[in-house]
């Protein structure tokens, strides 16, 4: 039985925070006491749900300061560095939970890709998260900080999926990436998960085809999980939130 406000001591840091599955999970670590570090591309976006979090008054009910809005492209290692920096300097400690959202999808048969599909979705889907776990990771252990570290990946990751080879790679590596940090992590008490979503309609969703959509159900409660120490002993794994889709 989980208990309540398990993370209330925790500074949550969550990237792809303006929208979907970034703002649910945010809404969800807030919700058990977090101080939510809401980062996206999307400036305005990321101040939306820190809006939605109570603002700047929030202190009130994040005992570990007032929910805050960060801008930062994930894909770009100079961004991610400041981005880092300024959730430090904001906060006076590292995040103690980072939980990569950021992505996004650019669709085409093989036969059809662009080079430049390709690059961007590994920029941001592969890259951001090794960026992110990395620059994460270095300030918990030049702190001696604890820490839970969630990479969203997808069952398309494991699965494939028509029209996605280079979403389908991204997601797949994200799993290889974050089982490697796990091992090389845990000597250091941070502990290293990927989700793997189903569908979950968000505005990433939309362009699939309905005749496909009416062959298709929370990843928010398995992110707070793997966040809290309720899950302290597991590190490594690949959690499928998919309702049995392609079990
Ligand atoms: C047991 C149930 C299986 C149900 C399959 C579930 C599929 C969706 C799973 C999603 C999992 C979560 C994904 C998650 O990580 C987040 C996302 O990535 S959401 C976006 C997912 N993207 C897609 O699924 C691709 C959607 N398709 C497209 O964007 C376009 O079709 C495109 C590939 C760009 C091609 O566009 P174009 O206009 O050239 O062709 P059409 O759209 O007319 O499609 C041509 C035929 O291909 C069939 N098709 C398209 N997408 C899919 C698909 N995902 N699965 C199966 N078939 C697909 C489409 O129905 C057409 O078929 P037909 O020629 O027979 O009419
Ligand atoms: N929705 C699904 O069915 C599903 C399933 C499996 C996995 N996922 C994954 O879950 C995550 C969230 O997806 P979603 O459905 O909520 O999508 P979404 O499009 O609603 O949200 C993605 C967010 O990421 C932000 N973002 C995009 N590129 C960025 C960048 N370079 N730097 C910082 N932020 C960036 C966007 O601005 C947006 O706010 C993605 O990694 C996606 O691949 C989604």
């Amino acid at each position: 039985m989980a208990s309540p406000l398990r993370l209330r001591s925790a500074l949550a840091l969550v990237t792809g925070a303006g929208s979907g599955i970034g703002r649910a999970v945010s809404v969800r670590l807030a919700k058990e006491g977090a101080t939510v570090a809401a980062c996206d591309l999307d400036r305005a976006a990321a101040c939306e749900t820190v809006w939605l979090l109570g603002g700047q008054g929030s202190e009130k009910v994040a005992p570990g300061g007032a929910h805050t809005a960060f801008q930062a492209d994930v894909s770009e290692a100079g961004a991610v560095r400041r981005l880092l920096e300024q959730v430090q300097a904001c906060f006076s400690r590292p995040p103690s939970v980072v939980v990569s959202c950021a992505g996004l999808t650019r669709d085409e048969f093989l036969l059809r890709m662009s080079e430049d599909d390709w690059d961007r979705v590994i920029a941001v889907n592969l890259k951001g998260i090794f960026l992110v776990t990395q620059a994460a990771a270095q300030a918990l252990v030049s702190s001696g900080c604890r820490g839970s570290i969630i990479n969203i990946s997808s069952i398309v990751g494991k699965v494939g999926n028509v029209g996605q080879t280079n979403y389908a790679a991204s997601k797949a590596g994200v799993i290889g990436l974050t089982q490697t940090a796990a091992r090389e992590l845990g000597r250091h008490g941070i502990r290293c998960n990927s989700v793997l979503p189903g569908f979950i309609t968000t505005p990433m969703t939309q362009k699939v085809p309905q005749k496909v959509l009416d062959k298709v159900g929370d990843v928010a409660d398995a992110v707070t999980f793997l966040a809290s120490e309720d899950s302290g002993y597991i590190t490594g794994a690949s959690v499928e939130v998919t309702g049995g889709l392609y079990m």
